[in-house]
């Protein structure tokens, strides 16, 4: 198989979809790798180094989608991208598309078969393929927010921690999945308050179990986090039903009720968002002020540590893009059913059911149109 591997085009995004690591175990199962060139540079790797691993280098993104079997990626195709993909190509990649019609439209348009990172389930019930993005979304999130707390940046001017004598800032993260418990882990390293809501008890259980009583457990209800919200000084929104849009949990009556100069870090802004008040930033102009609360709603967090994200996302595709690259889409979809819940938009049927009911399409199921096809 020709697997290609574009340069990412979205705002100050230098992540990469196959390190040269993936591009020698794909060369060594036989298979050619199409690079762009400059698509590593980001991170730290050139084309040479590209070559060295076996690949072979194109000199723009159309080359690369015109020739390659397979597109590796590691954001939404943006819509020249999407206009690129053509019939029974595979497109391998973080897609998101509950809260966004116009690529899934694309998509659709496109005739491709596209397989989202973020569905690809376990048996553990856990996302593996979304989890070290949120790893590291989760303990950026409370940087960014610590610094977006600063007078300059618009925030409080709290310190996290406090210092001996000053109360230290209260942080509340709502969901208690990857994202927040690698919040929690840093804030409680910076020795903040730390307050996670959750509605799964069990979730809950085993936060209280990992952090012991320095860590408050809340069983999320509309009350719950009215009251912790409005007393917060950093809000981490980090709520997640897979494939769906984020559930609107924080409204801009809580926001108005809070400190002026506190701040909200959403980042679950990649599923559309957790407070009424959110709307997608970059890393370019990452924050925003509303109801006198900072905003930091960066959908790609992980672009901004992208050495380290590159790294951690290819540990975990690597062994799905070497199954599809060995056995063909069709064989290696159906022979895991983990990997086949990541299929999103086949040909023009939308296949992922949360996708489906966000935006009003028929849910044709995976096995039925591969059976089909
Ligand atoms: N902005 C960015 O750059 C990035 C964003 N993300 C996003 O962060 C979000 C969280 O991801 P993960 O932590 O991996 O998910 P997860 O599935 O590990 O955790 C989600 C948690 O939310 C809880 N939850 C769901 N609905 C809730 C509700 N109504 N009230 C309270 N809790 C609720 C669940 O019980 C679960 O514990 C996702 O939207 C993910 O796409 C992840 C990585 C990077
Ligand atoms: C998960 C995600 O949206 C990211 O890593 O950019
Ligand atoms: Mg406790």
């Amino acid at each position: 198989m020709l697997v290609g591997v574009p340069k990412e085009i979205k705002n100050m995004e230098f992540r990469v979809g196959l390190t040269t690591g993936s591009v020698a175990e794909l060369v060594h199962h036989g298979h050619r790798v199409l690079v762009e060139t400059g698509a590593g540079d980001g991170v730290g790797l050139s084309d040479d180094m590209y070559r060295e691993a076996g690949a072979e280098i194109a000199g723009n993104a159309a080359d690369v989608f015109a020739a390659a079997d397979m597109i590796v990626k590691v954001k939404e195709p943006q819509p020249e991208e999407c206009r690129m993909l053509r019939e029974g190509q595979v497109l391998f990649t973080y897609l998101h598309l509950a809260p966004d019609p116009e690529q899934t439209r694309l998509l659709r348009d496109s005739g491709c078969i596209a397989i989202a990172y973020e569905t690809v389930t376990a048996n553990d019930g856990t996302l593996p393929l979304l989890s070290p993005m949120s790893e590291v979304a989760g303990r950026m999130s409370i940087q960014a927010g610590a610094h977006a707390l600063e007078k300059h940046m618009g925030g409080s001017g709290m310190l996290l921690g406090g210092v001996p004598g000053v109360e230290a800032a209260r942080v509340v993260v709502i969901g208690g999945g990857v994202v927040g418990t690698n919040a929690i882990r840093m804030a409680m390293g910076m020795e903040a308050h730390v307050t996670v809501l959750d509605r799964s008890l069990k979730r809950l259980k085993e936060l209280d179990f990992q952090f012991g009583c320095m860590l408050n457990t809340i069983y999320s209800t509309r009350e719950a986090l009215w009251k912790h919200v409005t007393g917060a000084d950093l809000v981490i929104g980090a709520v997640l039903v897979p494939g769906a849009a984020a559930p609107k949990l924080v409204t801009r009556e809580m926001l108005r009720a809070m400190r002026p100069g506190s701040v909200v870090v959403d980042v679950a802004i990649d599923q559309g968002g957790c407070f009424e008040t959110s709307r997608p930033t970059t890393h370019e102009n990452p924050t925003y002020v509303e109801e006198g609360v900072v905003h930091y709603c960066v959908a790609n967090m992980p672009g901004g540590v992208a050495r380290t994200s590159t790294m951690a996302l290819n540990n975990a595709t690597l062994p799905f893009t070497l199954a599809l690259a060995d056995k063909g889409y069709r064989q290696a979809l159906l022979d895991d059913r983990h990997l086949m819940n990541g299929l999103n938009i086949f040909e023009s049927a939308v296949t992922c059911e949360a996708v489906a009911e966000a935006l009003g399409y028929e849910y044709h199921p995976p096995e039925q149109v591969l059976a089909n096809g």
